[in-house]
């Protein structure tokens, strides 16, 4: 199977039109793309600090973590993943506010509190990046997006993951086989866009391309022809992996169809089989939501309406959960993104 080559994206300045524009284009053919390390608000210290802190949260003692274990009623990204989770582990946050998580955090995690709100507040900055790139791309106002994802207007179900899937080579996976058994299952994400960490040596995600197929996705895409000094950060350290940017159902909808929200799923990838020395996957996830109330009206692009109205043409068909929102009918109003999260969770489960 083919690695799928998609583009790395310098995001260092956000209101570069060339930059939105590639931007769109790779969000409206893959709904994938990377963003380059070194162009976002992390430094490597801030990335491998968090690995560290998840790494030592699965490591800790099955009673803590079960206390706080992903159930399907504690958060709206907690997917109907439950045999996959089942072997793997994961740890959701919720929203920080000033410093401060909204959750009891376990033992191995409350003592760094500040940190993990940190990484959560530098995860938020760099989507309003990315939120600014696509309004450029759109040819919208530059902060149509991101004053809609403001957490000073109110709550929103962004939520920071920690995600942990053993090798092969751990007893709890030991009857799994590599390129058949999957470890979490295809789906797509709920918001508007995720932000996705990976570590070195830790491959597993696949992508559903437009032809049907499943294409992995390289943790170290080749970054050669971006220029880039290879394993330098800005401040001199080793730079992290690009990280993978996707969109969501949410801005699917928000732009009827024309920003791609793509089904993915993460398997036991055979070149892990080849690796000398198999490694456990962590990731990092980050699910950035507008705020609860924000009325998800047809975004004023011509580019949007423009494939609208070829989408009516070839198709005449709706896209989402209650339509698109340019689909909106005459005296009614739009949905709001907590009620679009809703619909596309009534969608997900059945009990
Ligand atoms: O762990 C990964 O690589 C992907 C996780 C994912 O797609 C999700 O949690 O929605
Ligand atoms: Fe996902």
């Amino acid at each position: 199977m083919a690695a799928i080559n998609l583009p790395i994206i310098d995001i260092s300045n956000p209101h570069d039109p060339s930059v939105g524009k590639a931007m769109l284009d790779a969000a409206a053919k893959y709904g994938f793309l990377y963003v380059a390390s070194q162009s976002t608000d992390f430094s490597a210290e801030d990335v491998e600090r968090a690995f560290g802190l998840s790494k030592e949260f699965f490591a800790s003692p099955v009673e803590e973590k079960a206390a706080c274990r992903i159930t399907p009623n504690d958060g709206p990204e907690c997917m109907s993943r439950h045999s996959i989770l089942s072997i793997n582990g994961g740890m959701n946050f919720g929203e920080f506010t000033g410093g401060k998580a909204q959750q009891p955090l376990p033992p191995s995690l409350s003592p760094h509190e500040a940190t993990l709100a940190n990484f959560s507040t530098l995860c938020r900055k760099t989507c309003d990046r990315i939120l600014t790139l696509l309004a450029l791309g759109l040819q919208v106002h530059p902060d149509f997006f991101t004053t809609r994802h403001d957490p000073i207007h109110g709550p929103s179900g962004s939520i920071l993951r920690f995600l942990y899937y053993p090798s092969l080579t751990s007893p709890a996976t030991a009857s799994y086989k590599h390129d058949e058994d999957v470890r979490a299952g295809a789906h797509s994400d709920y918001g508007s866009i995720t932000l996705l960490f990976q570590r070195p040596g830790q491959p597993g995600l696949e992508i559903l391309t437009p032809e049907g197929k499943w294409a992995g996705v390289p943790v170290e895409p080749n970054q050669s022809s971006q220029g880039q000094e290879q394993g330098q950060g800005k401040d001199g350290g080793f730079a992290f992996p690009p990280i993978l940017v996707n969109i969501g159902d949410l801005l699917s909808y928000w732009t009827d169809g024309l920003l791609k929200s793509t089904v993915h799923r993460v398997v036991f990838p055979l070149s892990e089989q080849r690796a000398e020395n198999p490694q456990d996957r962590y990731s990092i996830v980050y699910f950035c939501h507008p705020v609860n109330t924000t009325e998800l009206v047809p975004v004023p692009s011509k580019i949007v309406d423009a494939h609208r109205e070829e989408r009516k043409e070839s198709q005449g068909d709706k896209v989402g959960f209650g339509g698109g929102a340019g689909y909106l009918v005459p005296g009614k109003r739009a949905l709001t993104a907590s009620e679009h999260l809703q619909a596309r969770l009534a969608a997900t489960y059945t009990y």
